[in-house]
């Protein structure tokens, strides 16, 4: 069900003492707070048991930052699906830009990953989006295409409706440079469209599709309250409770 999302991504950022601190601050902020969109963290893969015992109602959704597209075996380093389900974590984050950039990981590794995640009842966040190089060529819708199609559109119906995707353009992720709200709903506007011509537009109405780049307290309101933007994928911002809440109130 297409529903308001604010996720964050903490990256390879904060010692156990840091994260369990921040894990904290989140509860207490969601106890004390009525939100109007669901919050969801992904921390290092280390600490996601913590954040499971923490969350004994579920408050908050707990992510994996990568997933294995193997399923058991001889992957040193690697988790799968069938561990993350479990611990009963919520969904992994798949096909992240900088997994892409510095792990060689491709739309093909994602297509397996989110189908491993779909099996297991995990909630895969699909992540695309173009670069710096591609954007200036206008080449953006087209990569944006490719990417969601090889990924996703081998699903069935049934389980493309469970994917959340998070479109965040390469070039403003941790630049402190943000799509302009148009710029992302354009993109935000031409997934959904992509998956009402393969899918049905029911379909494509019910996927909560995120903007990622630059998010912060003081832009977080005027994209989220774009027609096809349904939250944000949070990096930098996400590390202060100050920041990240300020964001999650973008949809008050
Ligand atoms: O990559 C991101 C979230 O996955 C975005 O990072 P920043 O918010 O730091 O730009």
């Amino acid at each position: 069900m297409r529903k308001n999302i604010v996720a964050g991504n903490w990256k390879m950022n904060k010692n156990v003492i840091e994260a369990q601190q921040l894990m904290f601050q989140l509860l207490e902020y969601k106890k004390n707070n009525t939100t109007n969109c669901e919050v969801w963290i992904a921390p290092p893969s280390l600490y996601l048991m913590m954040a499971k015992d923490l969350y004994e109602q579920d408050e908050i959704g707990v992510f994996a930052q990568d997933m294995s597209e193997h399923e058991s075996g001889a992957y040193t380093g690697e988790i799968s699906a069938d561990m993350l389900d479990s611990i009963d974590a919520t969904g992994a984050i798949i096909g992240h830009s900088e997994r892409r950039q510095y792990h060689g990981e491709t739309d093909s590794h994602c297509n397996r990953k989110v189908k491993l995640a779909l099996d297991k009842g995990l909630i895969p966040i699909y992540c695309n989006g173009e670069t710096l190089e591609q954007r200036k060529s206008g080449q953006h819708l087209e990569v944006v295409k490719n990417q969601t199609e090889t990924a996703l559109f081998t699903l069935t119906a049934e389980e493309i409706k469970k994917v959340v995707i998070a479109y965040e353009p390469v070039w403003a992720i941790g630049t402190g440079e943000t799509a302009s709200p148009e710029q992302a709903q354009e993109i935000h506007a031409h997934i959904r469209s992509l998956i009402a011509n393969k899918y049905g537009k029911e379909i494509a109405d019910e996927i909560s599709i995120l903007y990622g780049g630059s998010v912060k307290p003081e832009n977080a309101q005027e994209i989220f309250s774009q027609t096809d933007i349904d939250g944000g994928l949070i990096g930098g911002a996400a590390l202060k409770i100050d920041d990240f809440s300020k964001i999650i109130e973008g949809f008050n």
